[in-house]
């Protein structure tokens, strides 16, 4: 199984790129015990102005072949910690690749949202993509948490 966030934009030094670590870094140690790999980072980034066309077919380039996809959107489902922390143990439980797919400036491209095996929102307000790459960082910490039954998450 591969875990993946493939996001639009680079993340550079600073404050967000600590707490993403800081959170994925988390993962790894709680998802050794639970059969979870250690989550990939993936980075597109248009550099023609092709808008969202163009970064769309970046991701599709870069995302593993065959592996279920997440986007993150505000329109998508406003799902609940433990929704994702089930569903990770049944992609896990299934060997199945999985990719949470976060857009750029202007979002993700409809068709690319239209093939999602999910959508989620943190949400209906808009958030600037890097602090959904945080926000994402600490819900994916939080699910394997409540794998573990360990009380970082309370009920
Ligand atoms: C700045 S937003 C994109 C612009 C936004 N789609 C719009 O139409 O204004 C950048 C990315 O962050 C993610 N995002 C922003 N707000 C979100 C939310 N409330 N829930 C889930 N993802 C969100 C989405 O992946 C989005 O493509």
């Amino acid at each position: 199984m591969r875990i993946d966030i493939a996001a639009v934009g680079r993340l550079r030094k600073g404050p967000e790129a600590a707490l993403v670590d800081d959170y994925l870094d988390r993962f790894a140690r709680t998802g050794r015990g639970l059969g979870l790999p250690p989550i990939g980072v993936i980075e597109v980034e248009d550099r023609r102005g092709g808008g969202m066309a163009a970064e769309a077919e970046l991701l599709l380039r870069a995302i593993p072949q065959g592996a279920a996809l997440v986007m993150l959107d505000e329109r998508g489902e406003q799902a609940s910690s433990p929704d994702l922390a089930a569903r990770l143990g049944r992609w896990r439980d299934g060997a199945r690749d999985v990719c949470f797919v976060i857009g750029g400036a202007d979002g993700l491209d409809a068709a690319l949202r239209s093939a999602a095996d999910w959508q989620i929102s943190f949400g209906r307000m808009v958030w600037p993509h890097l602090l959904v790459r945080v926000m994402l960082a600490e819900q994916l910490y939080r699910a394997a948490t409540i794998l573990a039954g360990s009380p970082y998450h309370r009920v």
